[in-house]
């Protein structure tokens, strides 16, 4: 990832949402963003021109606009009216950026203009947040990698936070995924965790 001292950055046609410019670079907001957070709070993988990306909750394109300017494609998701409009104003200045006005927990409704992708990356308040993901795993290659965003919250709020956390990455672990990195978002996003995932090369479940 590029980062200037130490400031997360990616090289794209900016003034997609106000961030700040730094060298002619667009300063990736941790703060904004949950992806950047997970760059900033841990590790995460690293964006490369040769990717192609499933990005599942793409809201008005915040993210969206960063991973496009690292990867060569990215196919957004998203079902409300309101941000895919902002979605797809992003998309119209870059050309690398398919807009999806899709549910995400309806996978065979983007099936038919889908590839294989190299990254599946969810951002979704849902209660069924594990098993949006594990749907979607069906577009990803051999050796593809997983990131997903849980809201702890939104998936059961009698449920502390750790135990919605640990109950998400055995069921994913279950599934046949192999969790590489696990971490919570503070300072950046409270009550978030990322969990990074690889899909095992016999497959999964
Ligand atoms: C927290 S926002 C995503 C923010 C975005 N990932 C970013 O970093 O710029 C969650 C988005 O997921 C969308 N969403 C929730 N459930 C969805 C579903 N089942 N299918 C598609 N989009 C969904 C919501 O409409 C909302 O825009």
């Amino acid at each position: 990832m590029i980062r200037i001292g130490d400031v997360l950055v990616s090289r794209g046609e900016g003034g997609v949402y106000g961030e700040r410019m730094l060298a002619s670079a667009r300063v990736w907001d941790p703060f904004r963003s949950k992806l950047a957070a997970l760059y900033y709070a841990g590790t995460g993988i690293e964006l490369a021109p040769e990717m192609k990306v499933l990005y599942l909750g793409a809201a008005n394109g915040t993210t969206v606009s960063h991973v496009a300017d690292y990867v060569e494609v990215v196919y957004a998701v998203e079902f409300a009216p309101r941000p895919m409009q902002d979605l797809l104003e992003v998309a119209r200045r870059r050309d690398n950026i398919v807009p999806l006005m899709a549910d995400a927990s309806r996978p065979e409704q983007y099936a038919p203009v889908m590839e294989a992708v190299d990254l599946l990356y969810q951002d979704v308040a849902q209660p069924d947040q594990a098993e949006i993901l594990i749907r979607n795993c069906v577009f990803l290659k051999p050796d593809g990698k997983v990131i997903l965003m849980l809201k702890t919250r939104s998936v059961d709020i009698r449920k502390s936070p750790d135990e919605v956390f640990r109950e998400t990455i055995e069921r994913l672990a279950a599934f046949g995924l192999e969790v590489i990195e696990s971490t919570w978002l503070s300072p950046y996003h409270k009550d978030h965790a990322a969990i990074v995932c690889k899909k095992h090369s016999k497959g999964v479940a």
